[in-house]
């Protein structure tokens, strides 16, 4: 009889404690998930600051919304949506040649000491990433995504790890369709999400191999490819500076990318593979006809692409500065 009341005794203890971890967990913002209204309290006007200085970029440089979009995307492929890839170390992701032409990482760190005056210590350099993101659809004609946030910075990163996560231009649709079944993806959102390409340019560097392989068995339109081939003469050094748009409307979030490529002007093997694929051919059309349903695909998508694999709660830190860890671990 006394060794089951110690039992009892033991198991109303241990309650106790969970259920005192649970409260200090809720009192520290330590909840475990993302949430759409995490900043409430801690940092309410968080989204009106971003915007704010998001519009100022923008109005700088058209080309700006392009950058932080693929910043996004880059982020959350190595290691999840962390902030990783802002890091300036010995083994900074930024060396990895598939980082080749992302730009703004700046910005980023310029936005996140405006908000450390606003609210010090509260906004995670990996939401600021997500929130300029968002904003550079919005504001290059796009859909308004709402998404969650909560993510916290990682507190490390490897270039080894951007090598093996990174797409190559490549890859065919299996692999694609693979990397975003991996964020919960559906076939559509998958095809949506590529539909990033609807901004910004490529670099030469990455076309020419396509465009001079000696068995070209791409059904690339002729006139195209001609146009690229003068943009992007040959296999020469200068391939670094010069780029091609990656659609027809390169500062516009629109449809474009769909007629494009189902008219043979892909730019990378992987635009033109979505529109030839059985699975996703089907899909491409719809979208090039349907802006509407473009947008709503693209929305869902890309809540997923940003929350996919993230680090939240007692896991990872608020940087102070975005390029540097907090103190080593
Ligand atoms: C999964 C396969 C993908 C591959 C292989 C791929 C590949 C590339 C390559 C090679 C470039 C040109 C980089 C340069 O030469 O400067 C590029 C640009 C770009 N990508 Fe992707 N990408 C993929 C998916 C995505 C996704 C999911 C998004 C966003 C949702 C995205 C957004 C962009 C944007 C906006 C640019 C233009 C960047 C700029 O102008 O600065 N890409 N991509
Ligand atoms: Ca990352
Ligand atoms: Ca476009």
């Amino acid at each position: 009889m006394e060794s089951w009341n110690a039992v009892m005794l033991l198991m109303q203890l241990i309650t106790t404690i969970v259920m005192i971890l649970g409260l200090c967990a809720e009192f520290s913002g330590g909840s475990n998930e993302l949430a759409y209204h995490y900043y409430d309290s801690s940092c309410p006007f968080v989204e009106d600051i971003v915007r704010k200085e998001m519009i100022s970029i923008f109005e700088a440089d058209p080309s700006a919304p392009a950058a932080f979009l693929r910043l996004l995307f880059h982020d959350c492929q190595v290691q999840g949506c962390d902030a990783s890839i802002l890091l300036n170390s010995k083994y900074s992701e930024m060396q990895c040649s598939k980082n080749f032409g992302i730009r703004k990482l700046e910005e980023i760190g310029r936005l996140k000491l405006i908000l450390e005056v606003a609210c010090p210590r509260q906004v995670s350099c990996a939401d600021i990433i997500a929130l300029a993101a968002r904003d550079s659809v919005l504001f290059s004609g796009g859909p308004f995504i709402q998404i969650p946030l909560g993510r916290k910075d990682s507190t490390s990163c490897s270039s080894l790890q951007a090598d093996a996560y990174l797409p190559s231009t490549t890859i065919n649709v299996d692999q694609l369709l693979h990397i975003f079944n991996a964020k919960g993806m559906d076939l559509q959102e998958s095809v949506a999400i590529l539909g990033g390409h609807t901004l910004g340019a490529g670099h030469c560097t990455n076309i020419v191999d396509r465009l001079y392989k000696t068995n070209l068995t791409d059904q690339m339109d002729p006139k195209f490819q001609l146009a690229l081939k003068i943009g992007c003469p040959s296999k020469t050094l200068i391939n670094n500076l010069t780029f091609i748009p990656n659609d027809m409307t390169p500062t516009i979030f629109d449809n474009q990318y769909y007629r494009d490529i189902v008219m043979g002007k892909g730019l990378f093997d992987i635009d033109s593979n979505i529109a030839r694929d059985s699975r996703t051919m089907t899909i491409v059309n719809q979208f090039a006809i349907d802006e509407e349903y473009f947008f709503q695909a693209f929305s869902s998508a890309f809540v997923k692409l940003s929350s996919a694999n993230v680090l939240t709660g007692n896991r990872g830190e608020v940087r102070l500065q975005c390029d540097q860890v907090n103190h080593l671990h």
